[in-house]
């Protein structure tokens, strides 16, 4: 198959995947016991799940924060959490004030929710970011590089208070408890967290820090072939602080130190980690650190319940907070507002446009991936052949074969010329990128993708141009580059087929050969 095939083919599987309506625990309910290609995540990621043999012991802190509200207790509790923020960004509470039954009917309403009628999961199952309430499996199923073994439930809880009615009646009621404990808690861990830095107590509450709240709760059923996929990919979150309700079963993991740490469920716990917000209002002094969930390979399917506290006013500034800038701590990141931060369809240009001069830490790659990008000082200067084509159906054909032939060998890589046409092209992608967000978000497909593993500098408008275009597919190409975009293609597929005639002679090949 050719790349553009193996494209068209994923996408198709994965269409037909989420035309089900009934998620990774459909697949498993019809008992395969092979995980579907679009599942399988690529070699790097899996050879980073096998346990490091090299590891140090290092766990991520539970803090008792019992008697936290009086001085003698008070000091130790909030250095422990500050120190955990600072060093891990990850860390587990017990003696919290909500009681171990809570949790477990918490658990237990989210886990019937998935487990329940298909007819109720398939009318809530849309991809539809300003609905209260969805169902899906994998919220970044058609952006990411490989789909995960996992299903989500997820509540848009603030700022506005979600309709109630919408919630499906089986875990309506233990959803609304659930949001009203996370919002003391919230406010008890962002006190003590402030309190740690020195900030004036109420800090968070001014910001509105924890009043727009998403819930996701995740269902993570057994998965046939648990070396192959994750459960969720490594990510960091966006917001300010996460509040998460895992069962018993285990799987969810922290990159600390350099290393990937378990979170080892403790009963009556609750797991407390920084967002990437969060890092920047506390100008790094707080961590936002990756974490993931490994596929769950025991019969008994896994649960958890996140709560991501963000920001309520979302057109309001953010960044480093003043009190936290000195000379010796200059802003580590500029003001934006949260929804230039959050909506991943301004892409990387809205974070441009919002002035930032230090990229967000969603977008650092892992040491290992940059170390490739220095420049290799043994490396001789080779840059790809520039291949002249004009006239090559003259005298110069075969010193043009003979070009082509060796660049195709040696390099991989060349270009012809057509100078106009390339500088149209060019033109209307940039024409495009410059127009207001709100007419990208439209059609676009760029997104920052904050939930994504990993984020690179770069934005795309993709169009889908074969096998067959038709009328309809070029309506859809945004007015002001379709002209071009449509002269581009027309000239890629005269340039294709000249470039691989005369590469079909290069290897002796019959004419045609390739098509
Ligand atoms: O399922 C878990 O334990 C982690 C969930 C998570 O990290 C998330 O939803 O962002
Ligand atoms: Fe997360």
């Amino acid at each position: 198959m050719t790349d553009h095939e193996e494209l068209y083919s994923r996408a198709k599987e994965l269409k037909r995947f989420d035309d089900t309506k009934t998620g990774v625990k459909g697949l498993v309910d019809s008992g395969l016991n092979t995980i579907p290609p679009i599942f399988v995540h690529p070699p790097e990621t899996l050879s980073d799940l096998k346990p490091d043999p090299k590891a140090r012991p290092v766990s991520i802190p539970v803090i008792n924060l019992a008697g936290f509200g009086s001085p003698p207790r008070r000091a130790e509790v909030v250095d422990k959490v500050t120190r955990a923020a600072r060093e891990h960004g990850f860390f587990q509470i017990v003696n919290h004030g909500i009681p171990a039954a809570k949790l477990d009917r918490t658990i237990a309403a989210v886990k019937a929710f998935h487990e329940g009628p298909a007819e109720v999961k398939a009318r809530l199952y849309r991809r539809d970011a300003g609905a209260g309430v969805t169902y899906m499996s994998n919220v970044d199923l058609y952006q990411s590089k490989a789909a995960s073994w996992r299903d989500t439930l997820t509540v848009r809880l603030g700022p506005d208070p979600p309709v109630t009615g919408e919630l499906p009646e089986v875990c309506r009621e233990a959803l609304v408890e659930w949001d009203g404990e996370v919002i003391r808690l919230g406010a008890v861990v962002m006190e003590l967290l402030e309190e740690g830095l020195g900030l004036r107590a109420g800090r968070y509450r001014e910001l509105t820090c924890l009043e727009g709240r998403i819930m996701v709760g995740h269902y993570y059923p057994r998965c046939p072939q648990p070396d192959l996929t994750v459960g969720l990919a490594s990510h960091a979150d966006p917001g300010v602080l996460t509040v998460l309700l895992q069962d018993h079963m285990g799987g969810l993991q922290v990159k600390t130190g350099g290393q990937w740490v378990d979170v080892k469920p403790v009963p009556g716990a609750i797991v407390i980690n920084v967002g990437d917000l969060l890092q920047i209002m506390t100008n790094d002094q707080y961590k936002s650190v990756e974490h993931r969930v490994v596929a769950n390979q025991s019969e008994e399917p896994r649960v958890s319940i996140g709560v991501f506290l963000n920001p309520g006013k979302r057109e309001e500034t953010y960044g480093p907070l003043p009190e936290l800038i000195s000379s010796n701590k200059p802003a580590a990141y500029q003001q934006f507002t949260f929804s230039e931060f959050m909506r991943r369809k301004t892409g990387v240009k809205g974070l441009i446009d919002s002035g930032i001069t230090s990229i967000p830490r969603l977008f650092h790659h892992p040491t290992s991936t940059l170390s490739y990008i220095k420049p290799d000082s043994k490396v001789q200067n080779i840059s790809p052949p520039v291949v002249d084509l004009s006239s090559f159906d003259s005298d110069r054909h075969t010193a043009i074969v003979e070009q082509l032939s060796r660049a195709a060998r040696e390099v991989g890589l060349f270009h012809g010329i057509l100078p106009a046409i390339l500088d149209r092209g060019v033109d209307a992608v940039k024409a495009f990128r410059e127009q207001p967000a709100e007419t990208k978000a439209r059609g676009s497909t760029a997104g920052i993708g904050a939930t994504a593993s990993r984020t690179d500098w770069r934005d795309s408008l993709s169009l889908r141009l074969a096998p067959k275009p038709d009328q309809h597919v070029t309506e859809k190409i945004p007015e002001i580059c379709r002209d071009a975009m449509e002269e581009l293609d027309r000239e890629v597929l005269r340039l294709g087929e000249v470039v691989v005639g005369l590469l079909e002679e290069g290897l002796g090949l019959s004419e045609g050969w390739f098509k």
